[in-house]
């Protein structure tokens, strides 16, 4: 059962929280804040799928914390209706330019409140899709080709800020031509999401994994060196080789991957500079029998 979407009522008047939260307690969840700042602390660390937000509140008042909100990074996203018994058009104004999605007036009538909170629920469920259609890929549910190419550039550009190291490794599954051509197409998918599954698996939470196209896979290791990328590389390599596919007839379908890995440099002028490293890396992974992974620029390494 999915669970009842959540949101936070945020009025620094009690009696206020309480007719809101009757209005929608059967069919949400609900959290509660009194003020601003109380808001935003509860917002951030709850996630709440939308806020109802009291405009005239003492210290920081709605429109404020409306602006924090859309400032950072995890409250950007969170729809926001903004419910206040101030009518005038600038406070309206003020509240659309900020990014609030609605106005609820004060006294609040229920079966409006209800309304528009039903409203921007479903805009915020649709917007969520599309960005999912957008930014994943359909087969395996990595990232797709381009948005994994985004988040290169974005990390990228941290390791220019910041000078944190950021792992990349590329992968391809060895002869899937062979699998296509003997088992069928059908077959080959199941091996690419078993593939992608195993990758999703072994990968930390901040690791973006993403399709780069056909059977090559790309992994993204912010915070990783060269040496923490060769070991992920290896694990993941170890896992594929153990994975076996059934198949009509009793047999199974044994895949391998090859991989190459290098680093973010700061020196890089776009994302495929590194990817071209990765890739002249796998290359040579290919080349001395696949089933291996290989690192750039490491000749001796080579000859092991
Ligand atoms: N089933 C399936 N096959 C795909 C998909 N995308 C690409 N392929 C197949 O992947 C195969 C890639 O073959 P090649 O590039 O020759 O490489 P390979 O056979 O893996 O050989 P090596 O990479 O050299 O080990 C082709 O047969 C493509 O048709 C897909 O979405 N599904």
């Amino acid at each position: 059962m999915t669970q009842a979407p959540r949101i936070l009522l945020v009025d620094d008047l009690p009696a206020n929280i309480y007719t809101l939260s009757r209005a929608l307690a059967e069919d949400y969840q609900i959290l509660i804040a009194t003020s601003g700042a109380d808001a935003l602390q509860t917002a951030e660390q709850q996630q709440p799928d939308l806020i109802l937000l009291d405009v005239m509140m003492p210290e920081m008042d709605g429109l404020e914390a409306l602006r924090r909100l859309r400032r950072s990074d995890w409250g950007r996203q969170i729809p926001v209706i903004l419910v206040t018994a101030d009518d005038r058009t600038q406070t309206q104004v003020d509240g659309l330019d900020l990014g609030a999605d609605d106005f609820i007036a004060k006294p609040v009538v229920v079966p409006v409140v209800q309304a528009r909170v039903r409203n921007v629920l479903e805009r915020q469920c649709l917007q969520r899709e599309l960005i999912r259609l957008a930014t994943q890929d359909a087969l395996t549910d990595l990232l797709n080709r381009r948005c994994f190419f985004d988040k290169g550039e974005e990390e990228l550009r941290r390791v220019g800020r910041y000078q944190h190291a950021c792992g990349l490794i590329m992968l391809d599954l060895d002869h899937f031509k062979a699998i296509n051509d003997q088992y069928g197409h059908a077959i080959g998918d199941l091996a690419l999401q078993a593939f992608s599954r195993i990758l999703t698996a072994i990968v930390r939470a901040g690791d973006l994994a993403g399709r780069i196209g056909g059977e090559e896979f790309g992994v993204l290791l912010p915070h990783t060196d060269e040496s923490g990328t060769r070991v992920l590389a290896e694990r993941i390599r170890l896992a594929v080789s153990r994975c076996a596919i059934p198949v009509e007839g009793g047999s199974n379908v044994v895949l391998t991957t090859s991989a190459g890995v290098t680093q973010l440099l700061a020196s890089d002028s776009r994302f495929e500079k590194a990817l071209q490293r990765a890739d002249a890396a796998l290359y040579n992974a290919k080349a001395e029998g696949r089933n291996r992974v290989r690192g750039f620029a490491e000749p001796e390494k080579l000859m092991e």
